[in-house]
């Protein structure tokens, strides 16, 4: 066995999204036979999607079924990193909505928490200066701390490494700042804060499409954004707005979540549309962004103090597994598109 045989063998193994062989598609970055043992390094940057662990799972089974040993590595090619910003993170995710109040820092935590569960490394950035939640959602009790150089090292919680901009906002009140101070100071906590060696960032990016928005499309690079709404007609028209920003700004979507979808009523199980429904749908197909998924109106979100992700045999939490592995997927998607291109 060579590395020729290894990399005809590989050509077995499709990619389900971009509808090609591995091999065919650039994404084998490496292959060195040692010791009767392939080594494999693949393009692959999502880690803990499910698409990605198929193909990694299909790899080991092609090889495995020739009778090669295989040892798998993963990487993005340094191409496709800004070596500058952030440089031990290897994806930026940024959850966005138009309308105030639709439940983005509930997805956004969520998302957080869902990839940790995964096994992920994962980071949760909350830059909502004008009302920071992050800490409460997650049921963070402990501060950052600093060091000697006045890094700033984020508490952890869930496995989730968090920085809030409620823990600088101090006495000022936010609602007064302008412009270039929340430039300043997210700018300063993109520096400052030690985040270590992660998979995913997660940005809780303020509603709107303001001056926050825009700092961090300029400032941060971003793998994607998840655009949150509700289905009611005036989210999703502010949802719309969200999507042409990021467009504006050539940033990929990795889809759209429908949150409050439905309200199963606990006393006569019957299933209400308190927000109407099918909007968040309809605008995903309109603007041809991945849908990816609904999550109940349950009070429980809002109650049990902890990601709701978390539970076990709960369906509300189901539905935020189901939206975390599509962002995770939507996230291989982009990366392997990009690694193939290059
Ligand atoms: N699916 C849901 N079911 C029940 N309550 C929810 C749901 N999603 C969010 N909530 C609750 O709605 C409130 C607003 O949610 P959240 O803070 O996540 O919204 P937001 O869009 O981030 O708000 P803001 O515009 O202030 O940033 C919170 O009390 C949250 O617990």
């Amino acid at each position: 066995m060579d590395e020729a045989d290894v990399r005809e063998k590989l050509r077995r193994v499709e990619d389900p999204d971009l509808g090609d062989d591995i091999v065919s598609l650039g994404l084998v970055n490496a292959i060195a036979v040692e010791d009767g043992v392939a080594k494999v390094s693949l393009a692959l940057g999502a880690p803990y999607a499910p698409t990605e662990r198929d193909i990694a799972t299909r790899v080991r089974e092609v090889l495995g079924e020739a009778g090669i040993d295989v040892e798998l590595t993963a990487k993005q090619p340094a191409s496709l990193r800004d070596e500058d910003v952030l440089p031990g993170v290897k994806n930026i995710i940024a959850v966005a909505s138009g309308k105030g109040g639709v439940g983005k820092s509930t997805v956004a935590v969520n998302i957080a928490a869902g990839l940790s569960k995964l096994g992920a490394r994962v980071g949760l950035f909350d830059t909502d200066v004008y009302g920071p939640n992050v800490p409460q959602m997650l049921g963070s009790e402990e501060s950052p701390t600093t060091t000697e150089d006045d890094t700033i090292i984020p508490p952890e919680r869930y496995g989730v490494r968090h920085i809030s901009m409620a823990y600088l906002v101090g006495e000022d009140d936010p609602v007064i700042w302008r412009g270039p101070m929340v430039h300043q100071v997210l700018t300063q906590l993109v520096d400052d804060v030690e985040w270590g060696d992660l998979d995913y960032l997660v940005l809780d990016l303020p509603p709107g499409t303001g001056d926050t928005q825009l700092t961090i499309l300029q400032t941060l690079p971003l793998t994607g954004a998840v655009i949150v709404t509700t289905p009611e007609e005036v989210a999703i028209d502010d949802a719309r707005k969200g999507v042409e920003m990021f467009g504006r700004h050539d940033t990929n979507v990795l889809g759209l979540v429908e949150n409050m979808s439905s309200f199963v009523c606990p006393d006569c199980g019957g299933q209400h549309d308190v927000f109407g429904s099918g909007g968040g749908q309809a605008l995903a197909e309109t603007t041809d962004i991945p849908y990816l998924g609904g999550i109940p109106l349950d009070p429980a979100i809002r109650t049990d103090g902890d990601p709701i992700v978390l539970k076990d045999d709960d369906q509300t939490a189901d539905a935020f597994r189901v939206v975390t592995e599509e962002v995770a997927n939507n996230v291989g998607v982009i990366n392997r598109r990009r690694a193939s291109e290059t």
